[in-house]
C-alpha cells in the first residue's frame, strides 16, 4: 500500500477551496453518508450467504443431497477464509488499502454467486461447492474491510452504534432472502413448469443482483472521490500477529465458540422446525428468520446502548448466557419456539453489538484489518469443521443431540468472555469499552 495510494485516501478533494461539509471527511454529514455506503456492503453478502439455508429442502431435493452434503456449501464458504481471511485483512492493511481492496472482494462476492447458481443449472454439485468457495474469499474479506472502515472512520464516536447500524443492513439482506428466496424458487417453478436443478440455478441467480447492489454502491463510492482519512506511517508486519495481547487471543476463542452455534444452526433450521414442531415449511422458515429480522431493528439501538453504557465484557456475557438459554430451550423442551429465536434474535444482536468494536481497543489503527482477518479465520475454521460436525451428526443421531453439542460450543465461548473479564479486571484500568 504505497504512499501515493495513502495520500491518495487520505487527501480531501477540495484544491485548497473549504469543502462543502458531506465532502469534508472531518464533519458529520460526510461520515453519514460514507455510514451509508459501507451498510450497503454488507447487504448483498448476507443476503446469498444464506441462500442454502432459504432453500434447504429445494437444494436437497433438487441436488440429491443428505445433510452432511448440503453443510458442505457452508464448509465450502468457510475453508478458504481459514487462510484468505487473514491475508485478505493483512492485504487491506499493506496492499491494496482499504477502497481497491473491498471494490475486490465484492467482485469475488459477484462471481461466486454466479458460479454458485451455475452449478445449480447444471446440475453439478461440485460446480456449487467451488461457487461457494470464490464466494467466501470475497464475503469474508469484504466483511473484514466493513470492520476495518467502521473503526477507521467512528472509532471514539458512535463505534458500537455503527457496527449496529452495519449488522442492522446485514441482517435486513438475511431477512430479505430467508423470506424472498422460498417465492422466488416458486414463481421460477410456475415459469419452468416443474422444480428440479434448472428452477433452483434460475432462482439463485435471480440473487445475485443483491451483489450487484454492493459493488456499484463501492465504484460510486470511488468516483465521487471520497476520502478516508488514515493514520499515516505506522505498517503492519505478519510478526505482530505473535504480539496481539492475550485478550484479543480470548476474544477469537469467544467469536468462534459462539458462532459456531448460530450460523449452522440456522443453516439447519428449517427442516428442525419441521421436524420437532411438526411446523409447515411456511412457518419454519418464518421462525428460522426471526433471529434477523428481530437483530435488524434491534442491532443499532443495542450497539447505541453499549456506546453509552460501555462495559463491552459484561453485555458479551449477558449475550452468551441468554444464547445458551435459548439454545438449552430448543434441546430439552417443546415450548413454542419462537420465544427461544426471539430470545436468540436479542441474545446475538448484542454480542455482535458488544464483540466485534472491543477488536478496536486492544490493537492499533494500523494493525486492525490484520486483527479482523485473523478474528475471521478462526472463526471461519470453526464454522468450516462445525458445519461438517453438524451435519454428520444430524445424519447418524438426531437434533437432540445436535443441540447438545450447540450448548457445549456456547459453554466455550463462555468460559473465554468470563476469563477475559478477569484479565481485562486484573488490568486495573479497563480497555475493553470506548
Ligand atoms: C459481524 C458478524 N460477521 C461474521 O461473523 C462474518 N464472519 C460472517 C459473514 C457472513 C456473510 N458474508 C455477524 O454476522 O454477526
Amino acid at each position: 500500500y504505497t504512499e501515493e495510494q495513502q495520500e491518495e485516501d487520505a487527501a480531501p478533494r477540495g484544491g485548497g477551496r473549504p469543502l462543502a461539509a458531506i465532502c469534508d471527511p472531518s464533519r458529520l454529514p460526510h461520515r453519514v453518508v460514507v455510514l451509508c455506503f459501507m451498510c450497503f456492503l454488507g447487504f448483498g453478502s448476507y443476503f446469498c450467504y444464506d441462500n442454502p439455508a432459504a432453500l434447504q429442502t429445494q437444494v436437497i431435493q433438487d441436488m440429491n443431497l443428505n445433510t452432511a452434503k448440503f453443510m458442505q456449501l457452508y464448509a465450502w464458504y468457510s475453508w478458504p477464509n481459514v487462510f484468505l481471511c487473514f491475508f485478505g485483512g493483512f492485504l487491506l492493511d499493506r496492499v491494496f488499502g482499504i477502497r481497491l481492496g473491498t471494490i475486490l472482494f465484492s467482485l469475488f462476492v459477484c462471481v461466486g454467486q454466479i458460479i454458485f447458481a451455475a452449478g445449480a443449472l447444471a446440475n453439478q454439485f461440485w460446480v456449487m461447492e467451488m461457487g461457494r468457495f470464490v464466494f467466501g474469499i470475497g464475503g469474508e474479506s469484504l466483511a473484514v474491510a466493513q470492520n476495518t472502515y467502521a473503526v477507521n472512520w467512528f472509532k471514539g464516536k458512535e463505534l458500537n452504534l455503527v457496527f449496529g447500524l452495519q449488522l442492522s443492513m446485514a441482517r435486513l439482506g438475511s431477512t430479505v432472502n430467508m423470506n424472498i428466496m422460498g417465492w422466488v424458487y416458486s414463481r421460477v417453478m410456475d415459469a419452468t413448469g416443474s422444480p428440479g436443478h434448472t428452477t433452483l440455478g434460475a432462482s439463485l441467480m435471480i440473487g445475485k443482483y443483491y451483489t450487484l447492489l454492493c459493488i456499484g454502491l463501492q465504484f460510486t463510492y470511488k468516483a465521487t472521490r471520497l476520502s478516508l482519512c488514515f493514520t499515516a506511517g505506522e505498517v503492519i508486519q505478519l510478526t505482530d500477529v505473535k504480539n496481539f495481547p492475550l485478550s484479543l487471543w480470548l476474544i477469537f476463542i469467544i467469536c468462534v465458540g459462539y458462532y459456531v452455534a448460530v450460523f449452522p444452526f440456522i443453516g439447519l433450521g428449517q427442516v428442525f422446525f419441521i421436524e420437532k414442531f411438526n411446523f409447515s415449511p411456511a412457518q419454519a422458515r418464518a421462525v428460522n428468520s426471526i433471529v434477523y429480522i428481530i437483530s435488524a431493528p434491534a442491532s443499532p439501538l443495542l450497539g447505541f446502548m453499549v456506546d453509552k453504557t460501555g462495559r463491552n465484557v459484561i453485555w458479551v456475557i449477558i449475550a452468551v448466557v441468554a444464547t445458551l438459554a435459548a439454545h438449552m430451550m430448543l434441546a430439552f423442551t417443546f415450548w413454542n419456539p419462537w420465544i427461544a429465536m426471539s430470545l436468540l434474535g436479542v441474545s446475538y444482536s448484542l454480542l455482535a453489538c458488544a464483540l466485534w468494536p472491543m477488536v478496536a481497543f486492544v490493537v492499533p489503527d494500523h494493525q486492525l484489518g490484520t486483527a479482523y482477518g485473523f478474528m475471521q479465520s478462526i472463526q471461519n475454521l470453526g464454522l468450516a469443521l462445525i458445519a461438517m460436525a453438524a451435519g454428520a451428526i444430524l445424519d447418524t443421531r438426531g437434533y437432540l443431540f445436535l443441540e447438545v453439542f450447540f450448548c457445549a460450543c456456547i459453554c466455550i465461548a463462555l468460559m473465554a468472555v468470563v476469563a477475559l473479564y478477569f484479565v481485562d479486571y486484573l488490568k486495573g484500568t479497563s480497555r475493553l469499552e470506548p
